[in-house]
């Protein structure tokens, strides 16, 4: 494992003269439990995702493992260090690119690139090589004399992913690593993580989407208000919950919930508006028994859908509250 964390931690205790009460007369600013008591084993060589809304801790947590936020509590082992002994160990051996991406506007590519490269101690000679290899992989050989406020917003976004690479840490850090970015761009950032994947680097993202997780990610946990609500690979989460799901609108939302309910193949019916979600095995065959069921009562269907359950249907089901809405 390259990842090990047990138990962490991370309550923010808010200080200073704004935080008090008493002199400027204020309210005390409460203690924040961002992160509270999160286990995660990432393995090598594999893309690792922490999902869920804005403010699980999804932040606070990569920022613990990347030595940047002491942890209240717990213990991790990163890279093969321990977290809290040895962060100078840890840092030589890991990239962290933050949402903000750390690119320097007035600064060339090339010239940040290799800047980060002789910080983190290559050789002159090194530093050019390593550089030209970073820019070429990332597509941004032509770009790279040009001042970084000249590029575009998912050009940038591979500078700063070039920037936490150019001294070949074997585990890179990705804080929400698409965001903001259109869907070409962030197809094409998807293709770029895998292939540094591929090519080994062990790498531990955080994002709030979902299809993201879904289509990026060997291995994910979901977090909500600080806590790990279910781990897995995307399908194995998906199977767990819910192999199928059908959404149907029926007139009598209440009454074709009960009848739905006491059907045997049903899993779990879920209302949500005027949308019944019924959880299922195996979708294609139970639903002509359904819809049988509901005219049986006298109910008439104005919609179906069959899908495929989403991580979505996951998150649901661990909190009861859809992940689209939450975030
Ligand atoms: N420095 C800080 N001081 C006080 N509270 C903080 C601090 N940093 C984060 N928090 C709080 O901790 C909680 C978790 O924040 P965090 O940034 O880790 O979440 P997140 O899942 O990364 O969210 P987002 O997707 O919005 O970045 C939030 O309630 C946030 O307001």
């Amino acid at each position: 494992m390259i990842i090990e964390a047990r138990e962490l931690r991370k309550t923010y205790r808010p200080r200073g003269p704004r935080g008090r009460r008493g002199r400027r007369g204020g309210p005390a600013a409460e203690p924040v439990e961002a992160v509270r008591g999160v286990a995660l084993d990432v393995a090598e060589g594999e893309i690792f995702g922490v999902l869920g809304p804005n403010g699980a801790g999804k932040t606070t947590t990569i920022r613990m493992l990347a030595t940047l936020v002491a942890p209240t509590g717990g213990t991790a082992t990163v890279a093969g260090h321990d977290l809290l002994a040895s962060p100078e160990q840890v840092r030589r051996r890991i990239g962290y690119v933050g949402q903000a991406g750390g690119v320097d506007e007035y600064n060339t590519a090339r010239a940040g690139l290799m800047l980060a490269a002789r910080v983190n101690g290559l050789t002159a000679a090194e530093a050019t090589t390593r550089t030209a290899e970073v820019l070429a992989a990332f597509d941004l050989t032509t770009l790279a004399d040009r001042p970084a406020r000249t590029l575009s917003g998912g050009q940038k976004r591979r500078v700063a992913i070039a920037l936490g690479l150019v001294h070949r840490p074997p585990l890179l850090f990705l804080d929400e690593p698409t965001t903001g970015l259109d869907p070409q761009n962030r197809a094409n950032l998807w293709d770029q993580i895998k292939a540094l994947r591929d090519a080994g680097t062990s790498v531990l993202l955080s994002t709030h989407y979902l299809d993201e997780a879904d289509a990026l990610c060997d291995r994910l946990v979901i977090v909500d208000h600080g806590r790990v609500v279910a781990a897995g690979t995307p399908a194995e989460l998906k199977r767990e919950i819910a192999g199928d799901v059908v959404s149907l609108r029926v007139s009598g939302t209440d009454e074709a919930a009960r009848v739905l309910e006491g059907l045997p193949y049903a899993r779990e019916v879920r209302a949500g508006g005027d949308l019944l979600r019924v959880y299922l095995d195996d979708g294609e065959r139970a639903l002509p028994h359904l819809m049988a069921a509901l005219t049986g009562h006298g109910l008439t269907l104005e919609s179906v859908a069959l899908e495929r359950a989403t991580l979505d249907d996951v998150f649901l089901h661990k909190t009861g509250r859809s992940l689209r809405d939450a975030a």
